[in-house]
């Protein structure tokens, strides 16, 4: 690739300093009193709904807008950063590992092949998010892996399963358990030594993401590699239920147990010349443990045991780090991103948010790679995010630090782009606490404020929008839109949603003629690169989702 030049905007001027904000978890949704974005007080958001149709609109955030299978697929972080930041829509990891199942490609490619020969002596080991979520992974994909490794010659299975709560309803991981398990009663009574080795909550054990607590992967591993964790028992449905009666027990933070055998010996730690793949296809959660699979030099927990095996991810996880090295399905190939164009055309980037989204607004942001462009052009700083604690502790998280950072950016006139993530929607929605998530969004709130008076002082513009929704709706639903009892009480929703975003446009360097478009009514995500890189001054490659934006006569 070498025509990276991208052509001026015929009407919009170079050297705009533009804020890009994504509000994370944020959508738009009818007045309720499980909207918690409706019960804050979010006076910034609020007024620029005002500027309707021409400076604020909605866009889709979720199914096909962002590569998912299908339009019951809530948005996720990871899709909608990639479509935002590459402003095209790609297949998505979910999609991919449909089709390579359904087409049993997955069985021919190299990295099946890799871990194969281990199944002659060794163990097969699964580790993953057990649950149908679609977010990170899904239960009818490790289903069909499980059937299609024993045909081709997996004797011995061993599971380690994480449980979710956080992309579905809490306490749904006893389902899940008791399904899986009657699959691998199948597969005993075909002769293949299959079961349940290990487990634990997802936010505790394993799925840490962004180097934010090393300990979260550390105590997976002493689960899922050394067989050793403070509770053990008999079976996988025992566990989940015993744990889940504990005081404040939920899904997401269940801890670390084994599974034994009659004398109290783990039943699979994962030793020498066995197999393992981390069944997840989402990048994010999953690096941190690959790399403790994978490298050999490896300082950030003691593994004890690094056991020498053919490790697979069903991804390759980060395109840059080429981690893992084998993988069972190929990878969205997302190539040229708008970050890539514009350090090649001279747009300096300041990209920041804290630990727990950092990577949002970089990796995803960037397809899946880790890393500058060009250091030259580019700064990203990361705000140390509190860990060990569940947001809803924290709900103002460190939006203000944030917007502080971003505002120091903006008027030290040194970017073109200032790029944040604010997570406060997201992360405390996913908690499921109603009070705090209203904290958490006029916390978000008042962060945009900082980051729009600071581009009024520059003379710059802003680009407001959302990634999915999460905090708009907390409440599971029926097909009519009421709340869904459940023995009497409203079921809370911890996930994402299907909702749009909102995105708004402003500023004092915005021309009073740039309106958005009233021809795109299925905009969506992959319409916001074009946008913004019209602000700056340039034409969008013409292969991207088109623009936004039209600069009106009238
Ligand atoms: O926390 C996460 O991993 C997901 C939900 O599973 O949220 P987000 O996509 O917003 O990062
Ligand atoms: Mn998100
Ligand atoms: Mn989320």
């Amino acid at each position: 690739m070498d025509n990276w030049k991208l052509k001026e905007h015929p009407q919009l001027s170079r050297n705009n300093i533009v804020a890009v904000v994504v509000l994370d978890g944020w959508g738009e949704f009818k007045p309720d009193k499980y909207n918690c974005i409706h019960v804050a007080d979010t006076p910034t958001m609020d007024s620029f709904k005002k500027s309707a149709p021409g400076r604020w609109r909605l866009l889709r955030a979720h199914g096909s807008a962002v590569g998912l299978p299908t339009e019951d697929d809530m948005g996720n972080s990871e899709v909608g950063h990639n479509a935002l930041g590459a402003g095209r829509i790609f297949a998505q990891g979910a999609k991919l590992v449909d089709l390579a199942l359904a087409s049993g490609k997955i069985y021919q490619d190299e990295g099946f092949n890799y871990i194969k020969p281990s199944f002659e002596t060794g163990t097969l080991h699964l580790i993953g998010l057990l649950s149908d979520g679609g977010v990170h992974s899904r239960l009818d994909q490790l289903q069909l892996l499980l059937k299609g490794a024993s045909e081709r010659g997996a004797k011995r299975i061993r599971l380690h399963i994480l449980t979710d709560g956080r992309d579905v309803l809490d306490g749904s991981s006893v389902g899940f358990v008791e399904t899986i398990e009657k699959d691998l009663a199948e597969l005993r009574g075909k002769g293949v030594d299959a079961q349940i080795a290990s487990g634990g909550g997802r936010m505790y054990v394993t799925m840490d993401r962004y180097e934010n607590d090393w300990d979260v992967v550390k105590r997976g591993w002493d689960a899922q590699v050394l067989g050793e964790a403070p509770h053990k028992f008999k079976s996988a449905v025992e566990a989940v239920k015993k744990l889940r009666e504990q005081p404040n027990a939920n899904d997401q933070y269940l801890p670390p147990f084994v599974i034994v055998d009659e004398n109290g010996k783990a039943v699979g730690p994962i030793v020498d010349g066995d197999a393992v793949v981390t069944f997840n296809f989402r990048a994010d959660r999953m690096v941190m443990l690959a790399k403790a699979l994978e490298y050999e030099d490896f300082d950030k927990f003691d593994r004890v045991r690094f056991p020498k095996i053919r490790y697979a991810g069903m991804l390759q996880y980060d395109g840059e780090l080429k981690l893992p090295s084998h993988y069972l399905v190929s990878p969205p190939e997302i190539d040229r991103t708008s970050g890539e164009y514009l350090v090649h055309n001279g747009v300096r980037t300041f990209a920041c948010s804290e630990t727990v989204k950092f990577g949002h607004v970089t990796f995803f942001w960037n397809g899946n790679r880790s890393g500058y462009f060009d250091s030259n052009l580019e700064e990203y700083v990361e705000i140390p995010s509190d860990s060990g604690i569940t947001f809803n502790v924290q709900p103002k998280m460190k939006a203000l630090e944030i917007a502080e950072r971003a505002k120091k950016a903006i008027l030290s006139r040194r970017f073109h782009q200032v790029r944040v993530n604010l997570p406060n929607s997201d992360m405390v929605g996913h908690t499921g606490d109603i009070e705090a998530t209203v904290v958490a969004c006029k916390a978000a709130d008042e962060a945009v404020k900082i980051i729009i008076d600071a581009i009024e002082k520059v003379g710059g513009i802003y680009l407001v929008t959302a990634d999915h929704g999460n905090a708009e709706d907390m409440v599971k639903r029926n097909k009519s839109g009421e709340p869904l009892l459940k023995d009497g009480n409203i079921q809370v929703l911890t996930s994402h949603t299907l909702k749009p975003v909102p995105i708004a446009i402003g500023g004092p360097g915005l021309p009073d003629d740039v309106k958005f478009r009233t021809d795109l009514p299925n905009g969506g995500l992959a319409n916001v690169a074009a946008t913004f890189i019209n602000l700056h001054g340039y034409e969008a490659p013409s292969d991207y989702e088109p623009s936004l934006i039209e600069v009106t006569d009238d």
